[in-house]
């Protein structure tokens, strides 16, 4: 049987393979002077498709119940690909200007544990369906890490141990689902960097709609492999940390693995290849297998799989449909917008928080995202195209900070929040215009979480009566009455100073400092409603006999 996501007409595929030396200048690090670092990651990320790789689609949460015969390696149960986990690694692939193969392969890796019901795991041994290409960690020096292939493969079973009953159990929900194992050169120089690798990659896999990259939920796994030698001398043996789930266990397992391999280096003993597990009690790693015992995986071709062909005219189409990379993303928002680096960082991490779809489907509002809803509030110049554009940093200010404060207060995510980006854009044009204050502004947002209706932030505006108080002179400069039944704000300060004769006396006798406290005292008698700077004014005049 030959897989072909549609018959191959062309050679190999065009896609750039940019290449660049890997070799770096050594920079001392306090930490372990004298010694050089060296680590290459295995990452392991579950594509977003609503079908596993070879079989059935995904229905059903509760242990067992989505599991096909061919998932449970039933005699006589043949695979049949599911294109758009092609597809979707195929965007991952791109996105790291790796180079597609026209032609892969599948390969058997046998081994037998409790996970693995045919006893072997169907992967991309042999031929790999992306080979090369980069990730450009976003630092200052902006270092590249190269990668060295990505290979589509079968994720294991679920076994879980049950400490009361001392006996194993498997959910074979998981076992069958596509993975893409994506290989690194050994390119990082410290644990930070491992971390800023997989972070970014984890942002990458987002943008693209390949995988949710979520450690926590085991969506994204790593086995991290380091060494450790003299700089200018060939490379120290490597050890493999397997199954890390976390990018702070992840660097913590690092430092214990460098410091290990530093203590037997100091007393001239070599270090053996070993693969190694990571305690998150300890925070050690300890030894799983040596090299000497590493299984023999029997590796062989699936004869049940033909070659996958991927044409030229297939990398193209995806190609038109790639969304902006985080990176561009990046620099756009901080070029375009003026933003601060550290509010974009905040903005991405929130807007890393987005869901993604399965099969790379456009998704409904929910997942557009934070930058979509910054950029629609920075865009939508709702008032009229001759209004000024809004601030960008005023919206970002009331997004990071008033919404997603009020939101995290809620105990809700933004993800699933429901104030839309044109409402907020409304409510901030009332603060920024002064028809209500700032605190009008927050009260308003609370009252929206709170309690979700149609009315729109304009019209609850005035039905919670929250427009801010005006002067007598801007009454008159503005031609319009004030609310029936509101007092200007001339008339309410008029009213604080004859309530308050004792600190009029104290303010007249040089003690401007009560000022204040008449502020104060106007401020609570309008809830907020007045602007504290026109309040002080207006008292000032008043006082000062103007
Ligand atoms: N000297 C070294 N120090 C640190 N990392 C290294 C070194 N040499 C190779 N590596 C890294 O080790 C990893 C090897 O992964 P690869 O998938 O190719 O093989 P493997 O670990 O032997 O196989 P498996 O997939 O079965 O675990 C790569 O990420 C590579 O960059
Ligand atoms: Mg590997
Ligand atoms: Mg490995």
């Amino acid at each position: 049987m030959v897989l072909c996501l549609r018959s191959c007409s062309h050679g190999l595929f065009s896609t750039s393979r940019r290449c660049f030396s890997s070799v770096r200048s050594h920079q001392e690090d306090k930490r372990w002077p004298g010694w050089q670092i060296i680590i290459g990651i295995e990452v392991h990320a579950q594509i977003k498709s609503r079908r596993k790789l070879f079989s059935v689609p995904l229905t059903g949460n509760l242990p067992n119940t989505c599991v096909s015969p061919f998932d449970a390696a039933f005699p006589g149960t043949l695979p049949r690909l599911n294109v758009q986990c092609v597809a979707l690694a195929t965007r991952v692939a791109l996105a790291l200007n790796s180079n597609i193969q026209s032609r892969s392969t599948f390969d058997r890796k046998h081994y037998f544990y409790p996970d693995l019901p045919a006893g072997y795991q169907i992967t991309q041994h042999y031929s790999p369906f992306a080979i090369g290409g980069r990730l450009v960690l976003p630092t200052e020096a902006a270092v590249p890490v190269r990668i060295k292939q990505i290979q589509l493969e079968q994720d294991t079973a679920k076994s879980i141990f049950d400490p009361r009953r001392r006996e194993t159990l498997i959910d074979l929900n998981r076992a069958g689902m596509g993975l893409m194992e994506i290989v690194s050169e050994p390119d990082m120089r410290s644990p930070e960097e491992a971390a800023l690798y997989v972070r970014s990659l984890q942002s990458l896999l987002r943008a693209v709609g390949a995988s949710d990259g979520n450690m926590e939920q085991g969506s994204l796994r790593c086995d991290v492999n380091v060494s450790v030698n003299r700089p200018g001398l060939p490379p120290g043996t490597r050890c493999e940390i397997k199954n890390l789930n976390s990018v702070k266990f992840m660097m913590s397992a690092l430092s214990s693995e460098i410091r290990r391999h530093i203590d037997i280096l100091d007393s001239s003993s070599s270090v053996p290849q070993e693969t190694r597990g990571f305690s998150e009690q300890t925070f050690e790693t300890f030894k799983l297998r040596s090299k000497e015992d590493a299984p023999d995986y029997r590796y062989m071709p699936d004869m049940n799989l033909g070659t996958l062909h991927i044409t030229e005219t297939q990398i193209q189409n995806i190609r038109e449909t790639m969304p902006e990379l985080p990176d561009i993303t990046r620099s756009r928002l901080q070029k375009q917008y003026s933003l601060h680096p550290r509010d974009v960082e905040i903005l991405l991490a929130l807007d890393a928080e987005k869901d993604i779809p399965f099969d790379g489907e456009t998704g409904g509002p929910s997942s557009a995202g934070a930058v979509r809803y910054f950029e629609n509030i920075c865009q939508d110049h709702g008032q009229g195209a001759k209004e000024k554009p809004r601030d960008p940093k005023v919206v970002l200010n009331w997004i990071i900070h008033e919404l997603v404060g009020q939101l995290s207060a809620r105990h809700e995510t933004f993800t699933a929040q429901r104030v839309p980006s044109s409402w907020l854009a409304e409510l901030i044009d009332m603060v920024q215009g002064n028809i209500i204050t700032r605190t009008s502004g927050k009260s308003l947002l609370r009252h929206i979480l709170h309690n979700p209706s149609e009315e729109s932030p304009k019209q609850l505006a005035h039905k919670l009566d929250l427009i801010a108080l005006r002067t007598e002179d801007q009454v008159s400069s503005a031609g319009t009455a004030p609310p029936a039944g509101d007092m200007d704000l001339t008339a309410i300060c008029r009213a604080s100073i004859s309530q308050m004769p004792a600190e009029v006396v104290a303010y007249q006798a040089g003690n401007v400092n009560v000022l204040n406290k008449i502020v104060g005292h106007v401020m609570k008698t309008t809830r907020g409603r007045a602007n504290a700077l026109a309040v002080k004014t207006v008292l000032q005049a008043m006082l000062d006999g103007n």
